[in-house]
């Protein structure tokens, strides 16, 4: 974000004042050469004049080499920061704010690219403005005062215009985070777009035309007002030297031989109040980008901090999880009542197989959120090998390796692992029958297209090859073909148990549930059953009684 310091607008000033003062120099000369002032012209002049336009252009490279530096530092190191404030934020704010605001504020930040130019240019014009006014009062107050008047009358008008403008700057946007939803829908459910003409034809006719049309037509108001104001600047000019040239000389208020002075220094002037003018647009869209990044920063603030922290060492020895007491609601903006789990009491021992089942929205997936720890619960506790303590949350998370439903196999290896020359990475290709798909160890090969059950089980090599105590599976098997899935619950479950992992699957698989030590079934966000298999508790039917 934005963030002007007192030792910027130090330097700023820094630079600009002798800038000013020097490129008013060159006005002043070119003024008093054109009325023929003889001091002007003498031969030594026209040295004086280029020394000072090569001093000035030496200023002005060093000046925007700091200002982008400063402009440049800020955008990249916001790029960051957003990433941060994202990765740190609780999966709760990510599902409720959505990926498109993190799309936006990445283009928020981009507009601060403009920065260098929009403030150089800005500095400049002020204070050449403010000289070329000075100089006007030395040769007649009455009409510097008169031209003053008209150019904050123009000037009055243009900010009335602008700060409408804001608003609708911010409505643009609105609409733009809601052609980048479409733009999502399109690009993921592009197949499902294919099968259905009414889909394509609604999500084309009832959303993207009127969102495009809309956006196009206040796009078009926004610009077109921002170039009307332009065009009156310029024919505004052409009114105020009608006024110095014609009005205020017969008036006796301008002496003629001061009007060439006036009318130069109108003419320089009028530049920096264009420039002025036509910047209103980018401090429009910088004010609006600011206080967007701003509520982005302030939607994911996390304690205030923001930054990813180690979290401290903590020996991977695992016994026993036990939540007491836990319950947890999602927080939702509509009227309807919120899903609530709980109150859940469950003690999980190390090495045992425990199956998690339910219906659908039974609360199994809020269930595994809460399990691993991205979810915090309202209430209740959680006791790690029998101890309660305050950082629990994070240990258990250190505990854990996980595949979600919606499974992501990263673009490059961001683990502390390598998978080149890795004895058990080739081990685990072969055990999940991928050595044939992936070719050689590079990671390159690792990350290529896979089926949905390929992919599965290869985030599953990859969630092994953490070494975590606790294996965490949310519905894996449900994308593996008939030959697999018998393969992971009579081979691998068993063969990973033997190693001493703690294993909790989420599965709807009865006929493998005999392959568990356990079975909790969850509905309406309670555990209504909690069995041990060995009991006599054999038969599936009574478990999805
Ligand atoms: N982010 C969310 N915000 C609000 N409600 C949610 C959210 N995620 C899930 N729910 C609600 O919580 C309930 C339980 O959902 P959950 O995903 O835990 O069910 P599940 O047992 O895993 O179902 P399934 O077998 O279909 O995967 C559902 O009613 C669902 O609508």
């Amino acid at each position: 974000m934005l963030k002007l310091k007192l030792k910027n607008i130090l330097f700023l000033l820094a630079y600009a004042l002798p800038n000013t003062l020097l490129s008013f120099g060159i006005v002043y000369i070119i003024n008093n050469v054109l009325a023929g002032n003889e001091a002007f012209l003498k031969d030594y002049m026209g040295i004086v004049f280029l020394a000072i336009v090569v001093y000035t252009y030496l200023l002005n490279i060093a000046f925007q080499k700091r200002l982008n530096e400063f402009s440049f530092h800020m955008l990249y190191e916001n790029e960051k920061k957003i990433f941060d404030k994202v990765l740190t934020a609780p999966l709760m704010k990510l599902e409720k704010y959505g990926s498109k605001r993190f799309f936006t504020a990445v283009e928020d930040l981009r507009t601060f690219s403009f920065l260098p130019f929009t403030i150089t240019h800005t500095v400049n014009s002020i204070l050449m403005l403010i000289l070329c006014l000075a100089y006007m009062f030395t040769l007649s107050i009455v009409s510097a005062f008169i031209v003053i008047g008209l150019i904050i009358m123009v000037a009055g008008c243009y900010f009335l215009v602008i700060n409408t403008m804001s608003r609708q700057v911010g409505k643009l946007r609105t609409y733009n985070e809601n052609y980048f939803q479409y733009v999502d829908d399109v690009m993921k459910g592009f197949k499902e777009l294919k099968l259905s003409f009414f889909r394509r034809e609604n999500l084309m006719n009832r959303f993207l035309v009127p969102n495009r049309n809309e956006a196009r037509d206040l796009d078009f108001r926004i610009n077109y007002i921002f170039l009307s104001i332009n065009l009156i600047s310029q024919y505004g000019l052409y009114f105020v030297i009608a006024v110095i040239l014609f009005l205020l000389p017969s008036i006796g208020l301008l002496p003629r031989e001061n009007v060439i002075a006036y009318v130069v220094m109108i003419l320089f002037s009028s530049g920096p109040i264009n420039n002025l003018i036509n910047l209103q647009q980018m401090y429009t869209r910088f004010r609006v980008a600011n206080s967007r990044l701003r509520k982005f920063m302030e939607d994911f603030d996390i304690s205030g901090t923001g930054a990813i922290v180690k979290p401290a060492a903590f020996s991977d020895d695992f016994q026993s999880l036990k939540y007491q007491d836990i319950c947890f609601s999602y927080q939702t903006d509509s009227a309807e009542a919120s899903f609530a789990l709980g109150p859940i009491d469950l003690e999980i021992q190390q090495g045992e197989v425990i199956f998690i089942i339910g219906g659908n929205g039974s609360g199994k997936s809020t269930f595994i959120n809460i399990l691993t720890g991205l979810y915090a619960p309202t209430e209740g506790q959680l006791l790690l090998n029998g101890a309660v303590e305050k950082d629990n949350r994070e240990k258990v998370q250190q505990l854990i390796s996980a595949v979600f439903t919606d499974n992501h196999l990263f673009s490059h290896n961001y683990e502390d692992y390598e998978i080149e020359n890795n004895e058990t990475y080739r081990e685990l290709l072969a055990v999940m029958e991928l050595d044939k798909i992936v070719s050689g160890e590079k990671d390159e090969a690792a990350r290529r297209r896979f089926s949905k059950g390929q992919s599965k089980r290869m985030s599953l090599i990859f969630a092994l090859l953490e070494k975590k105590p606790i294996l965490v599976l949310d519905e894996w098997a449900a994308d593996q073909d008939p030959h697999f899935r018998k393969f992971f619950y009579e081979v691998l479950i068993p063969k990973l148990k033997r190693e001493g992992k703690t294993i909790i699957a989420v599965t709807h698989d009865d006929a493998y549930f005999h392959h568990a030590d356990r079975i909790i079934k969850f509905d309406y966000g309670l555990i209504v059953k909690d069995v041990q298999v060995s009991s006599a508790e054999r038969h599936t039917e009574s478990l999805w009684a």
